[in-house]
């Protein structure tokens, strides 16, 4: 017995010699080549060149080699060999002393394998996935709406804050002001939800050279108790450790923004929500507004909230001591500011360099727009509202797109099959309209979303349906709606059925509103009809509430509720304000007002009148 390198005993040839040869495994009965007595030697590979320098002729070499082959060992024996354990292998041609003498072959290094010998074999151990994957159409998902989706998503950074000047400069000489005396005061900014508070002060923060300032905005909502606005400061303003356990937190504080000697040091503190701070401990944010308004204050103090009087209400002490903080009201948006936000908003989508249309708005009309912003403007004037209201819009306006492609799409593959029936006709194939895919549009070209659109969001944003809407209306306005709906049934009538007809693609004008209005009414004088002017103020308030609207047009594949209009003369497109108005005698309306909506609401005065105006005998 021999030993091998790990200690393993094995058996040296001169023990395998004498040993039996167990019939049991198979692996066991074959002796390693080179000790086989009869095994020739397998000769050394010979190249064509080779043989050549031996002055043999390349066949009669490979005769050789066959020859050699046929009575040699075959590979499966080395196969064989090559099966057993890397181990025993090893320790076999350690003990073969007399074949390490005769051929000394290179030393191979048998590396024991692991137990897993495919454990490496991938760079990355495969992972079941556990959930399902979803692999997301990219004509939907990455399709152009969603870039518009984006800009008005909640905590959308679009951008520079459109408007505000006043304020914006307030804010700004405040800063300057205290930057050039060196000394603290404090702003107390107020307004409704959505006015653009916050995101003013950031905004002049940011623009403004306050290198030289310590500055520490804090939201008060995600403060968990008044005090916790204290440690906060410390945090972002304080590095002297050596006083942690000498003074409380508000001396500290005190220290730092009224500090017994001059020094350049100005901190500014902006605290957003500050009203949450008063639930707790008011003395907090008392302190603050002494600190900021003290003589010696090295503290800019910035409070936002929505009430003008909290600091009179909630801070009375800062009255009996005098101190006045300067006062900066946010009035709530009109319908004019917010059309701006949101059309500027919407107009950064155009890529710098494409040619279009100064007036031009992507993804949203025109007239939409306005509708959306009289109708938030009318309510709370909150900015966030109407982002919300153009983003379901545009969700809207894409699904409807994407439909309409997928119908289109079914209708060419309808006709590919009749066509493929009928192979007597010539094929038309080349010749059908190919539907274009989501991915086509561009930020011009995709359709965009219409006042229809936006009427019917608002009127589920705003819970308020139209049968509540309608009851709130006068006589005069019920009149309209009524004649409105008598000239649409009426003009369904003449249409011929079955036949795609311009008719029912088409809306009626304001002028054909207005002339129908004056003949119902002048039928049997049942009502004295308003005048032009007069009858165009009611559509527009009527237009305000979502009952009626501006009809844009079949543009591309537009539907008379919804079609894109995408490019359209000045003309008409030139009108921001939709609201129908001389000159636009001939701009398409819609009543967004079903006959049963009406007729269940013009019980009480004037019914009978209305009835009859309904009926729409005489037309
Ligand atoms: N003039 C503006 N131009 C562009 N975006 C604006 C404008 N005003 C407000 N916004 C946007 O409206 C959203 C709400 O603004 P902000 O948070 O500043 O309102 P706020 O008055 O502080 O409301 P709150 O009182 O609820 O905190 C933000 O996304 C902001 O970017």
């Amino acid at each position: 017995m021999a030993a091998t390198v790990l200690g393993k005993r094995t058996r040296g040839a001169e023990d395998l010699e004498g040993l039996p040869v167990r019939t049991t495994s198979k692996r066991r009965t074959i002796q390693p080549r080179a000790l086989r007595q009869d095994a020739p030697a397998v000769p050394p590979r010979r190249t064509r060149s080779t043989a050549k320098r031996l002055g043999q002729h390349p066949d009669q070499e490979n005769d050789d080699v066959k020859k050699t082959l046929e009575t040699a060992p075959s590979k499966h024996t080395i196969h064989e060999e090559q099966g057993r354990s890397p181990t025993k292998i090893n320790s076999h041609f350690r003990t073969s002393k007399l074949v390490e003498e005769e051929t000394p072959a290179p030393i191979v290094e048998f590396k024991t394998p692991q137990k897993n010998r495919f454990r490496d074999a991938l760079p990355k151990s495969p992972v079941t996935p556990r959930h399902r994957v979803q692999s997301t159409t990219p004509t939907v998902a990455q399709s152009v709406y969603s870039q518009a989706r984006q800009l008005f998503a909640r905590g959308a950074n679009s951008g520079r804050l459109v408007g505000r000047d006043m304020e914006r400069e307030k804010v700004s000489r405040f800063i300057e002001d205290c930057l050039e005396s060196k000394k603290g005061s404090c702003l107390y900014i107020s307004g409704p939800p959505g006015t653009g508070k916050s995101a003013m002060v950031n905004e002049v923060c940011q623009e403004m050279e306050l290198s030289t300032v310590k500055v520490s905005h804090v939201n008060c909502v995600s403060m968990r108790s008044a005090r916790d606005v204290y440690s906060k400061l410390i945090q972002d303003f304080s590095d002297d450790t050596e006083e942690v356990f000498k003074k409380s937190e508000a001396e500290r504080l005190k220290a730092m923004f009224v500090p017994s000697e001059q020094t350049d040091k100005l901190f500014l503190v902006s605290l957003d929500e500050m009203d949450h701070l008063l639930q707790g401990d008011s003395g907090v944010l008392q302190s603050l507004f002494e600190w900021s308004l003290h003589g010696k204050s090295a503290l800019m103090l910035i409070g936002i909230a929505n009430a003008l009087d909290l600091t009179d209400r909630s801070l009375p002490q800062l009255k009996a001591k005098n101190l006045k903080p300067t006062l900066l009201p946010f009035l709530p948006y009109n319908a004019a500011s917010i059309g701006n936000v949101i059309t500027s908003r919407l107009r950064s989508l155009i890529p710098v360099g494409v040619d279009s249309d100064p007036k031009f708005v992507p993804f949203v009309q025109p007239a939409a727009i306005q509708l959306c912003a009289k109708k938030v403007a009318s309510q709370t004037g909150d900015l966030r509202k109407a982002f919300e209201l153009i983003k379901r819009a545009i969700d809207a306006i894409e699904q409807e797109t994407q439909s309409k492609l997928e119908k289109q799409i079914a209708e060419l593959a309808d006709s590919i099959l009749t066509e493929n029936k009928n192979l007597s006709s010539p094929s038309k194939a080349g010749a059908a309209p190919r539907p274009s895919t989501m991915v086509n549009y561009t930020v011009v070209t995709a359709p965009r979303a219409s006042i229809a659109h936006v009427a019917r969001i608002t009127t589920s944003a705003f819970g308020q349906g139209t049968i509540q809407r309608l009851k709130g209306l006068n006589l005069q306005q019920k009149a309209a709606i009524c004649s409105l709906i008598a000239l649409e049934r009426k003009r369904r009538e003449f249409e011929v059925p079955n036949t795609p007809s311009k008719n029912r693609s088409s809306a009626p004008t304001v002028k054909q509103a207005f002339d129908t209005y004056c003949t119902l009414c002048r039928n049997d004088n049942i009502l004295h009809p308003l005048t032009s002017t007069e009858f165009k103020d009611v559509l527009g308030n009527l237009e305000t509430m979502g009952l009626v609207g501006e009809y844009q047009g079949r543009g591309r594949g537009g539907t008379l509720a919804g079609g894109s209009d995408v490019r359209r003369t000045p003309s008409k497109s030139g009108n921001v304000n939709s609201t129908p108005h001389k000159g636009m005698d001939e701009q398409g309306l819609l009543c967004f007002v079903s006959q049963s909506e009406i007729e269940g609401q013009i019980a009480g005065p004037g019914e009978g009148i209305l009835r009859r105006l309904l009926r729409g005998q005489g037309l």
